[in-house]
């Protein structure tokens, strides 16, 4: 056991105080864990410099689950400080990645083996509360909510035992950290889906998100790979991470719709796209870019409340299929072990994502950061 224990501990986190506001870097204190939880040293988290565009999303006041005071963050990696009673899958001293989609193996979502979407703490995590309906957060004696069950922008943070998972001490949780979330997203959209080897892949959005989707595709051998994004800089990242095409949909003659382009230059259309932009009329575009009869659209990217898509029925009528997925349909404590070792194998790519480093007093600044689009990921040292 730790010496800290059993104790409430005081450390530093960004708090967002109120929809649309700043992250202010404040002293908060952090309850001890109860019964099935666990409380993390966070050592890194990751972001965009958009911080994972779903911190931004929910910071701005667009997420309909959006609560305040909040502690946001959820591409965390640390070490296990102190655990509550009843806690066997994780100890003092584990390198663990927190998770956002938990697993519980026994709840009716882990039992049908078709999903990743666990249903056991989905409910009060989407209140921004553990388990028991409290919080283990306070900042000058006000609650502070938790985010999507991790809230990793805290130097220390609880999580229930089915939102953790313990990896090899060996890999860096500078890099692992980004498993979290993005990385593994992409990873998962793409090898979970059976066909991809041998077909011809459209990806929408050249972020994290969609330079993972482009270079697990290379991986499993989709035979051309065309990457659509409205930012000219990122051509070069797309090709990098293993796209044969790249294409501005704003460059395109006349008023071609892009799904037009796409359809004339695929003799038909392609096998599988991706949405990696959150763009709602960009997921039309994906979808009808899909070729008829077999075509596959993925949704990756979250759209803010209110947004709906739409699309002529008659496109799924002639046999496109729409679908999406959520942390890539990875079951976090099954499968995160296996993914850092192929890391550390070196068959998954982590280092290359990587653009930008910053301290935990200068993560508001990544906000700023953000609307340059030269950052793919962005590690925040929780120590400094
Ligand atoms: N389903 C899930 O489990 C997960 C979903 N997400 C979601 O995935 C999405 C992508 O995340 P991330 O990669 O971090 O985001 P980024 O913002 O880093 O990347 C999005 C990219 O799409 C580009 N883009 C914007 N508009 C268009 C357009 N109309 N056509 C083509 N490209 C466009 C952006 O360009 P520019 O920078 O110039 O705007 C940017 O290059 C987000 O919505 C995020 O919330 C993330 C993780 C998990
Ligand atoms: N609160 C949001 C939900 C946004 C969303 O869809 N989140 C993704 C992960 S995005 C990570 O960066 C997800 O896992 N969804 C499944 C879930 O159970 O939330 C909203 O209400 O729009
Ligand atoms: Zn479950
Ligand atoms: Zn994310």
């Amino acid at each position: 056991m730790s010496a800290s224990a059993g104790n409430t501990i005081k450390c530093k986190a960004a708090v967002c105080w109120g929809a649309g506001e700043p992250l202010k870097i404040e002293e908060v204190e952090v309850a001890p864990p109860k019964a099935h939880e666990v409380r993390i040293h966070i050592l890194y988290t990751g972001k965009s410099l958009r911080i994972c565009h779903t911190d931004e999303y929910t910071r701005s006041g667009k997420d309909s689950e959006g609560v305040f005071p909040v502690i946001l963050g959820h591409e965390g990696g640390g070490i296990v400080e102190s655990v509550g009673e009843g806690v066997t899958s994780v100890a003092v001293g584990d390198h663990v990645i927190p998770l956002y989609t938990a697993e519980c193996g026994e709840c009716k979502f882990c039992k049908s083996g078709k999903t990743n979407l666990c249903g056991k703490v989905r409910a009060t995590q989407g209140r921004g509360l553990m388990p028991d309906e409290t919080v283990r957060f306070t900042c000058n004696g006000k609650p502070i909510y938790h985010f999507m069950g991790t809230s990793t922008f805290s130097q220390y943070t609880v999580v229930a035992d089915v939102s953790v998972v313990a990896v090899n001490p060996k890999a860096s949780l500078e890099k692992v950290c980004l498993l979290g979330c993005g990385i593994t997203t992409a990873w998962g959209a793409v090898v979970k889906q059976q066909g991809i080897s041998g077909s011809t892949v459209a990806v929408f959005g050249c972020g994290a998100i969609g330079l993972g989707v482009i270079s697990t595709a290379k991986l499993v051998g989709a035979s051309r790979v065309i990457a659509v994004d409205t930012n000219l800089g990122k051509e070069s990242w797309a090709k990098k991470f293993g796209a044969t095409d790249f294409v501005n949909p704003t460059n395109l003659q006349g008023d071609q719709k892009i799904q037009d382009y796409l359809v004339q230059e695929t003799d038909g259309g392609l096998d599988f796209t991706f949405d990696c932009t959150g763009n709602v009329h960009v997921m039309r575009a994906a979808l009808e870019a899909c070729h008829k009869g077999w075509g596959v659209s993925t949704i990756i990217g979250v759209a803010a409340a209110g947004q709906e898509i739409s699309t002529r029925p008659f496109q799924l009528v002639t046999g496109r299929t729409w679908r999406g997925t959520a942390f890539g349909g990875v079951k976090g404590r099954t499968e995160l072990p296996g993914l850092v070792d192929d890391y550390l194998n070196g068959n998954v790519k982590i280092d290359e994502f990587v653009t930008h480093r910053r301290k935990l007093s200068e993560l508001y600044d990544g906000f700023h950061d953000m609307h340059t689009g030269e950052c793919i990921r962005c590690v925040v040292d929780m120590q400094d």
